[in-house]
């Protein structure tokens, strides 16, 4: 990867990304998830911070799935038996995935509410 130009190394994690859609059902769900906020935002029209933080936020769950496909992957690839710390490992990056969507979730509510109260 060292000395690569960027058109290749942007190849290499466009490539990361379809693997992705390609394995990984929850990364398309998330994926589907962050075409319906963007439906929502398109919908509500919220004052330009609201966009920032729903981008980041849809932007956060989806990075987290990617890191959590990509540890499930090479922990599979290196270690295919069972093992405590496979699991371990597993259920950590999963738990990471479940932190970043409950905060999605919590930041959602805010957002509903303040779209029924009107935006400022
Ligand atoms: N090699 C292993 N050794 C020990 N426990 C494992 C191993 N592989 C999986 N597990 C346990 O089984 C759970 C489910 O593992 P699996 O590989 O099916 O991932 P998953 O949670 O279904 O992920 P995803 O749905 O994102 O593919 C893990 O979270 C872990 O607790």
């Amino acid at each position: 990867m060292k000395g690569r130009c960027f058109r290749e190394r942007l190849g290499f994690a466009l490539h990361g990304l379809q693997l992705a859609i390609s394995r990984e059902r929850s990364f398309r769900v998330h994926v589907l998830a962050g075409g319906g906020v963007l439906g929502v935002l398109l919908l509500a029209r919220p004052p330009l911070v609201w966009w920032t933080v729903l981008a980041l936020t849809a932007g956060f769950v989806m990075v987290t799935e990617l890191v959590n496909t990509a540890l499930e992957t090479l922990a599979d690839h290196l270690h295919p038996e069972q093992h405590p710390e496979i699991g371990a490992c597993k259920d950590i990056a999963a738990g990471a995935v479940l932190v970043a969507t409950a905060t999605a979730v919590v930041i959602g509510i805010v957002f509903a509410a303040q779209w029924f109260r009107g935006w400022p």
